[in-house]
């Protein structure tokens, strides 16, 4: 746990991918919205820092490792968290996984008491550890993982299931064995099962009321 903080509490989950990270952290978000209002707290998702990528040809961005760290722009991140901790609004970038590219459109994210941050690579940057008040690991197993991202990849992001297949063993599996799996053990809650595991998400629930109400 860090000391970090000033007007804004950063609780992180991270995981491997369709861990059920996006799902636990919208879950815990939608069921206290509803009791302290979204002015108390939001969810920054860590693949709208994905690089942008607007200056690549389709073939260079499909053959992009979007697993690996350099991926992403943590430098960004880091820079909107703290100036979240500050009090100042930022500019939260869109992404689309179909085009690998950044939007043109961002989302406004004023400063809350508390942001919930969720991304597969989030633990394994000291920066984003020493910022984070809290942190959890969804400790799914892979095969479930995998089961979950062709369905969602197919229905959501605009994959086929051969490119998700191809994608997995060339990068996301191995990725998460070198960078994903060390870093559960920064973690201070480690959930298994996935995003609908009801204990978790009361436990959960419970830490961040407590630091709403200080
Ligand atoms: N415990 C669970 N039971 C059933 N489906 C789940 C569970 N956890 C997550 N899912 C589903 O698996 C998919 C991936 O979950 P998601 O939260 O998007 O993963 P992540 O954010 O870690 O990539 C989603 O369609 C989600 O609804
Ligand atoms: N252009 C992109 C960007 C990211 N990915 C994959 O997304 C995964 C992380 O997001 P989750 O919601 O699943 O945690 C990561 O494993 C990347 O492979 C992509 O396929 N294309």
């Amino acid at each position: 746990m860090s000391e970090t903080s000033h007007q804004c509490v950063i609780i992180g989950i991270a995981g491997a991918s369709a861990s059920g990270k996006s799902l636990i952290a919208s879950t815990v978000y939608k069921e206290l919205k509803a009791k302290v209002g979204d002015h108390q707290i939001g969810v920054i998702t860590e693949d709208c820092y994905y690089n942008d990528q607007s200056h690549l040809t389709m073939e260079d961005r499909v053959k992009t490792n979007y697993d690996h760290p350099n991926a992403l722009d943590h430098n960004l991140l880091c820079d909107h968290l703290e100036q979240l901790m500050k009090g100042e609004a930022v500019e939260v970038p869109q992404y689309s996984y179909s085009e690998h590219t950044r939007l043109q459109e961002s989302t406004t994210m004023t400063p809350k008491k508390v942001i919930i941050l969720e991304g597969i690579l989030l633990l394994t940057d000291p920066r984003l550890r020493n910022i984070m008040h809290a942190s959890v690991f969804m400790d799914t197993p892979l095969d479930i993982c995998l089961l979950r991202r062709l369905q969602r990849d197919v229905a959501e992001r605009g994959r086929t299931m051969e490119s998700v297949l191809v994608q997995y063993q060339k990068t996301v599996r191995p990725m998460f064995m070198q960078f994903i799996e060390p870093s559960k053990q920064y973690a201070d809650i480690i959930v298994p099962r996935g995003g609908k595991n009801r204990i978790a998400i009361d436990v959960l629930k419970a830490h961040i009321a407590k630091l709403l109400r200080s």
